[in-house]
């Protein structure tokens, strides 16, 4: 079975579709990148997915279940999104406590104290933090209040949108270990969007490569080591990127 599984995903916003035609797997346990220049499509293939790109059409499953226009209530707990910019998806008058607990509160779920304080060492913020706001916190600890929220519900499945690159360089790299930890910690499957080829080497095991809202290659990330691409514009995307093929 399938983490996510997409066939023929057409997405349009009003008149104007912007990605086409868009086919593929990720494998349970996979770290699977989507890499394109900007307005490519990527984001919107991840808005489809979450159920906030409502103009679809195509096939979408995750861990093999299709999936309707408006996710039912599990979908969250099978399925949970990071966004780039941990400032604007984090409520500024909400502490990360409450932030932390509200998913177990909607889904009436118990132990909440216990969960909030596993989640935070787990993101490795220690329990101080517990009753700030988003205003207190770097934009490191945010974006690490962020990937704790969208684990409460212990989700298989992350969609992660570039969400290092509103980071500052220094702690970007920081980031990037917490999520490849916690993927080996819970066996996460991850779906990642981002325009940065050295991440992909670093964190994924394989990369669709999009251009003007198609897939035009999917490349094991082992071709960021040697520029074994087959398509001239993933070519190209590696070149700029500072690649050298050596074919
Ligand atoms: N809410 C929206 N309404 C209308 N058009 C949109 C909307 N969101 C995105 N688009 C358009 O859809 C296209 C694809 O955008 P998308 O954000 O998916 O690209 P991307 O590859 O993720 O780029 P970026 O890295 O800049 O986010 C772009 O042409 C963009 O202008």
């Amino acid at each position: 079975m399938s983490a996510i599984s997409l066939q023929g995903l057409d997405i349009s916003y009003g008149s104007a579709k912007v990605v086409e035609g868009v086919s593929f797997d990720v494998a349970e346990g996979e770290s699977f990148a989507l890499v394109g220049e900007s307005g490519s499509g990527k984001s919107t293939v991840l808005k489809a997915i979450a159920g906030l790109a409502p103009g679809w059409t195509g096939e979408i499953s995750v861990l093999g279940q299709p999936r309707g226009h408006r996710p039912g209530r599990g979908f969250a707990r099978r399925c949970q999104m990071v966004f780039q910019d941990p400032y604007g998806s984090l409520h500024p008058r909400k502490t990360v406590d409450t932030v932390l607990s509200e998913p177990l509160q909607v889904h009436g779920l118990g132990s909440r104290d216990a969960r909030v304080e596993e989640m935070l060492r787990a993101v490795g913020l220690d329990r101080r933090f517990r009753f700030r706001y988003p205003h207190q916190l770097s934009g490191g600890q945010r974006q690490r209040v962020a990937i704790a929220r969208a684990l409460m519900l212990e989700p298989k499945v992350m969609l992660l949108d570039e969400p290092t690159s509103a980071l500052d360089v220094s702690v970007q790299a920081e980031i990037l270990n917490l999520l490849k930890r916690l993927r080996a910690e819970q066996g996460l499957t991850y779906l990642m969007v981002t325009h940065n080829l050295p991440v992909v080497g670093f964190m994924c095991d394989r990369m669709a490569v999009m251009n003007r809202g198609r897939v035009v290659e999917i490349a094991p990330a082992t071709a960021l080591h040697d520029g074994s691409f087959a398509d001239p514009y993933s070519r190209a995307l590696y070149a700029a990127s500072g690649g050298t093929a050596h074919d």
